[in-house]
């Protein structure tokens, strides 16, 4: 990394850290729109809003620019180390959180109301911000999901972030039963103190972070104006997966543009394209509450359980294929490939095995029979989010066989190269 790029992200450190300090009083006061007018008071804003033009501003969009990479980096190492010490309820499996945000009209409502119209038999509760004091949103939702909680006239990164955090309680409690919940995020949330949010101690064993999905509006965001795209950067270089959605709108040049631009400020980010909110929900959804990899892929996938139409379907070794190959999805732009072993996994040289493999997903999901140096074996699951990953034993259990399936872009993953990585792992 260049010495520049190591300065700023020390600085962006320190900076990270005295804001946790001083959110200990989350900043309450201001109006909504404080979000766009005064984000230094935003949660987790770096950025000074002075307007330059000429050389200065071209030197603060670069300096921007630089601080974004490096947040981003800074968000998965310190996202990470909080998670390895999330404890898990070991009555109750947290419930999985899937959180959407994106900038005014990216269409993350319409996403919302994609998943809730194929919610693959998960009980879905819904929370929905929105920054005015009318919550449309939810109102167009709210006619798909019983379970949807509103939350309006703030912003639930920073003036309603407690309100998110008691809703979420609530909605626990009130509903025992729901297999995942959705957090519509407001269009001026910012991405990390909402990261921050799900995974602090008042929600430790109660939720546990599914993924973080950033909608980007592909006509929009090139004319978003200068203070308006330093806030779309930040939700963006916060996110685990991009969903760069309304790509109807724009040419193939324009899109392709966009991409080089949005991957060259967050590299490690996959970006997915979307129409009205149409990404499959293999990506977008982990397993519901108490549900397990092995549950979805094992043997042939049940067409007649869910309505998912000509979605992806996951290979099992009865369904006439191969055990390991690529599948078409349900659009041609993804792919999902599977995997099982029914021989232990070598738990030293599985870890480095999965990162190789994970460098080109999107989404990957497992659960691992895993022997470790001791000899002694372990069930773990492993879920992977964009460049996010997360293994964690599960106790509760028995898998007789390892299973992993694996979302990507189509031609992006090789399907010969991803079986070598994995069989090499296994133990006779
Ligand atoms: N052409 C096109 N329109 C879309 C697409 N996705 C959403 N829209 C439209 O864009 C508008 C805004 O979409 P919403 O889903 O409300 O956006 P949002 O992100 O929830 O908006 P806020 O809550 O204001 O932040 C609506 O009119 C949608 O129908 C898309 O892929 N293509």
């Amino acid at each position: 990394m260049p010495l520049a790029d190591l300065v700023l992200l020390r600085i962006e450190h320190r900076e990270v850290l005295k804001q946790r300090r001083s959110q200990a009083t989350p900043p309450r006061s201001h109006e909504p729109s404080a979000c766009l007018t005064a984000p230094r008071t935003c949660g987790q804003n770096f950025h000074r809003r002075t307007r330059r033009s000429g050389s200065i501003g071209v030197l603060r969009g670069l300096c921007i620019q630089i601080i974004c990479k490096a947040r981003a980096e800074l968000h998965w190492n310190f996202a990470l180390c909080k998670r390895k010490a999330e404890v898990v309820s070991p009555d109750r499996d947290p419930l999985p959180a899937t959180v959407l945000t994106g900038f005014l009209g990216a269409g993350k409502t319409t996403l919302v109301r994609e998943i809730l119209a194929n919610p693959r038999g998960q009980r879905i509760g819904v929370l929905v911000n929105d920054f005015g004091e009318i919550n449309i949103d939810a109102a167009l939702i709210v006619e798909g999901s019983a379970n949807s909680v509103t939350l309006s006239n703030g912003c639930v990164c920073c003036t309603i972030q407690s309100e998110l955090v008691t809703a979420i309680r609530d909605l626990i409690a009130s509903q025992p039963d729901l297999d995942r919940i959705v957090i519509e995020a407001s269009g001026v949330s910012r991405s990390l103190p909402l990261a921050d949010t799900m995974i602090s101690e008042e929600l430790q064993g109660l939720v546990r972070l599914d993924g973080i999905f950033c909608l980007v509006d592909a006509a929009a965001f090139p004319d978003l104006d200068y203070a308006t795209t330093e806030l779309a950067i930040d939700q963006i270089t916060g996110a685990d997966l991009l969903i760069l959605n309304k790509v109807d709108l724009v040419t193939s040049e324009e899109e392709e543009r966009l991409r080089t631009q949005l991957g060259g400020l967050t590299p490690h980010l996959r970006i997915v394209p979307s129409r009205h909110g149409d990404v499959p929900l293999d990506v977008l959804l982990g397993p519901a509450r108490g549900e397990r990899v092995a549950q979805e892929s094992g043997g042939h996938h049940d067409h007649g359980s869910h309505d998912h139409g000509d979605h992806d379907h996951v290979h099992g070794p009865d369904c006439g294929c191969d055990a390991a190959h690529l599948a078409e999805s349900h659009t041609k732009d993804f792919s999902s490939w599977s995997w099982r072993s029914d021989a232990p996994l070598d738990e030293k040289l599985l870890r480095p095995a999965l990162k190789r493999v994970g460098a080109g997903l999107l989404r990957g999901k497992g659960v691992l029979r895993v022997r470790g140096e001791s000899g002694a074996e372990e069930i773990f699951e492993f879920q992977q989010v964009g460049k996010r990953r997360q293994m964690t034993a599960i106790a509760d259990v028995e898998a007789a066989e390892s299973v992993f399936v694996a979302i990507g872009l189509s031609g992006q993953v090789d399907d010969a190269a991803f079986k070598a990585e994995l069989d090499a792992c296994r133990l006779n």
